[in-house]
């Protein structure tokens, strides 16, 4: 079995932890035997990293105790026992104490891994206000004349400019700031983002009152989302002094403005989180948004300055280990209930807003649409009905046309019908197949004699008669053809190019992948928004089997012929894929880890809760369609996303416009990607 392929650390992520002891104040022994015992836990769970609270050897709230030589010698001792003990864990360590150096002492935090301290950083800020007297104890680290101190019988570099990488897992690179450090307007670690840092730990101790938990997520929310990086916060719990304070020990990790992990706080007893960080993932964004090396280059001086110390680590690389975060179903579709709702809103907003504009800088104050009683044209006919009535237009200037082929079923004639009926368009049906056997009898086809040919020219003939008709219809009625063809279509090159339901006038769905419109579809139906009385009718749509509906079924036989998904798969998986390929240009096994987390099991992870069928994908399901989609994406379709209609991007998993988010060579080839999915195994 390929256990590396199993692996998080296989993938770009690292798992982090974050641990907050039981302290007894002015006890270095009691404490270090809590933290070590910590320490060993994230070990045992294959974290590459864990952070404990500020002065934590020590307890934070010792006060005048500070300046006590036992106390300070014991804290030393302390260290010294992490040290040895690290010898044996491996896993990078980051402890609180306080230490002596040239006769001033520092609110220090100490990065052990491997059996050597590898660096010590002094607090910058020193909070001196309210509750804080800091200063009367400490000096910051402006105030420190070296940049190295000899401790256990070796120089060990001093300073709050340095970056710690773990040389085998070179993405993880951090930094570290003590507490107060974050609450100043331009925290130390906003710099070691910019020299390279990309998890960013902060020590804190961090008094309890009444607001200041959210306060403390807001800071470290925005601070990774800034910084592109992973935050990792720990505060002072349970054993510190309550003489004028409490303390709540909250530790939480986000990741670029996202939580991945929050502890209980008010805990009695010794307590860690973990977390699984995507450092690929913030690299990409970095690479992506070349603002934040403008930024690094405007503070050059001080990014120059971080030195950067290196160290092994014996992390669990071999062995399986799965990953434990939650990885959505659905990337563009939230399983969170109030999310959906939001994000449906918002996205109707943003087409019909779109429309609108478009509608008024023409003058033109029609519409014509093809209906198919398929999803994709319900989804757009729904948004221009809601920009007709934004517009104070009458909902019959949708001009709506069913145009039955050769192979339209009688379930979708019968839903077109039923759709344009409850939306209230102008509605009228025209049958192509008059025009499309001219067609046919023109180019010699051989279903112009009766013989039941269904090629791809037999198909795009259906295709290209009903745009070609929609076109003409705009001409002739004043209006503009509206595009249906939608985001997962585009990427896969499913739709008939040029003159077919490639091109329209404008197109609402350009960047609405399948799988979003299911739900805003089935959202209108639950929530009678834009047409009253229509969740029948659009409860069958959207049980109806997807297919073009190009080819003709068996005598008698109302099932269309072509299974949309049966071709290109399962649009869940490729919206899957669609998703971590464009927007964070994945390799195909990183995906196909991600998304075998995500689709391996039913009954694991959360369901948008009204989500019909429920599907489960083994490994070489998910590397099959991966296949399908790599090679029709990358090698095949460019040409088709090379001129599409104008269209809005709705939302950041992108848009395929190559006037936007998407530029690419037509002629491209795919063979990185493909080559790729050797590293994906066939079975788990
Ligand atoms: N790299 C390239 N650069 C420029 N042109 C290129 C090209 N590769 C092919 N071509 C040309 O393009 C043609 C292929 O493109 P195209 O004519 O579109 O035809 P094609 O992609 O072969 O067929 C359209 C497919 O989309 C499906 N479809 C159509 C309509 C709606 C839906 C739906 O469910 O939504 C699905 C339909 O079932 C069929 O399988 C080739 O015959 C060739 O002439
Ligand atoms: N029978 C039809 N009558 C009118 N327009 C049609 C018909 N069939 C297809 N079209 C037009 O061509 C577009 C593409 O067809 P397609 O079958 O891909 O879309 P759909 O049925 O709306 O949605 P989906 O692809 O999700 O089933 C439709 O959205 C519609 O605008
Ligand atoms: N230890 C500290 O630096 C505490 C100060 C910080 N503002 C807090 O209350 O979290």
């Amino acid at each position: 079995m390929n256990n590396r392929f199993f692996n998080l650390y296989s993938h770009g992520f690292a798992r982090v932890a974050v641990a907050i002891p039981r302290c007894r104040i002015a006890d270095p022994a009691y404490n270090v035997e809590q933290t070590v015992a910590l320490a060993r836990q994230a070990a045992e769970q294959g974290a590459a990293l864990v952070a404990f609270p500020e002065l934590g050897l020590s307890a934070y709230s010792c006060d005048d105790l500070f300046h006590q030589k036992a106390l300070l010698d014991a804290c030393e001792e302390a260290l010294a026992a992490v040290v040895e003990a690290s010898n044996t864990l491996p896993v990078a360590m980051v402890v609180g104490l306080p230490l002596r150096v040239n006769h001033q002492l520092f609110n220090c935090a100490a990065v052990v891994a491997s059996g050597r301290v590898l660096g010590l950083v002094p607090k910058s800020f020193l909070p001196n206000y309210g509750e804080f007297y800091e200063s009367r104890q400490f000096s910051a680290a402006e105030c420190a004349a070296v940049d190295a101190i000899e401790l256990f019988g070796e120089s060990v570099p001093f300073g709050p400019n340095q970056v710690f990488e773990v040389e085998n897992l070179p993405l993880l690179r951090f930094h570290v700031e003590i507490c107060e450090d974050v609450w100043v307007p331009v925290p130390p670690s906003s710099f070691a983002a910019m020299a390279g840092a990309t998890v960013l730990v902060n020590l804190s101790a961090s008094n309890v009152l009444v607001g200041k938990s959210t306060y403390r997520h807001q800071l470290v929310s925005q601070q990774s989302a800034r910084c592109m990086a992973a935050y990792l916060y720990t505060s002072a719990g349970r054993g510190e002094s309550t003489t004028d304070m409490a303390w709540d020990g909250q530790a939480i990790i986000y990741e670029k403005g996202e939580m991945l992990a929050e502890s209980a706080r008010f805990l009695d007893e010794s307590h860690i989180i973990f977390a699984d960080v995507d450092l690929e993932r913030l690299s990409q964004e970095r690479m992506r948004a070349t603002t934040f090396a403008q930024s690094a280059r405007r503070h050059a001086q001080e990014v120059a300055s971080f030195r950067v110390q290196r160290v092994k680590l014996a992390l669990p690389f071999e062995t399986t280990l799965p990953l434990n975060r939650e990885i959505e179903r659905f990337p563009y579709v939230p399983a969170d209930r109030a999310l959906r709702d939001e994000r449906c809103t918002e996205v109707y907003n943003i087409q019909v807003q779109a429309l609108i504009q478009r509608l008024s800088s023409s003058g033109i104050q029609k519409v014509v649409i093809g209906v198919s009683g398929g999803l994709d044209s319900t989804h757009a006919l729904l948004v221009c009905a809601a920009a007709m009535d934004r517009l104070g237009l009458p909902r019959t200037n949708i001009l709506a046309y069913t145009m039955p082929g050769f192979a339209t079923s009688g379930r979708t004639l019968q839903q077109a019908h039923a759709l344009m009926e409850v939306v209230g368009c102008s509605a009228k049906e025209i049958d192509i197949r008059p025009s499309c056997l001219q067609m046919l009898k023109d180019l010699g086809h051989p279903y112009a004699e009766g013989k039941e040919q269904y090629d791809v020219t037999f198909e795009n003939v259906q295709a290209g008669e009903r745009t070609n008709h929609l076109f003409r219809l705009a001409n002739h009625l004043g209006a503009i053809v509206i595009g249906t063809g939608d985001l997962s279509e585009l990427a896969l090159g499913w739709c008939t190019y040029g003159v077919g339901d490639h091109m329209s006038h404008y197109n609402v769905n350009a960047s609405v992948p399948k799988t979003l419109i299911t739900h805003l579809v089935r959202w209108v139906a639950e929530t009678g928004a834009v047409v009253k009385g229509g969740a029948e009718v659009l409860l069958n749509v959207l049980g109806t089997e997807i297919s073009p509906e190009l080819v003709p079924g068996k005598e008698g036989d109302d099932k269309p012929a072509q299974i949309t998904e049966s071709v290109i798969g399962p649009y869940e998986l490729q919206d899957f894929n669609l998703y971590y390929i464009l927007r964070y240009g994945f390799t195909p096994s990183k995906v196909a880890f991600l998304s075998y987390s995500a689709w391996r099991s039913k009954n694991e992870g959360r369901w948008p809760d009204e989500h019909g069928a429920r599907n489960e994908y083994e490994l070489d399901a998910i590397k099959r369609n991966l296949s399908i989609f790599l090679f029709r994406f990358f090698k095949t379709s460019q040409f088709k996303r090379s001129c599409v209609p104008n269209g809005p991007k709705v939302g950041n998993g992108g848009s395929l416009s190559p006037r936007g988010d998407w530029r690419a060579p037509s002629d491209s080839e795919a063979t990185v990607w493909l080559d790729d999915l050797a590293n994906i195994p066939d079975q788990q």
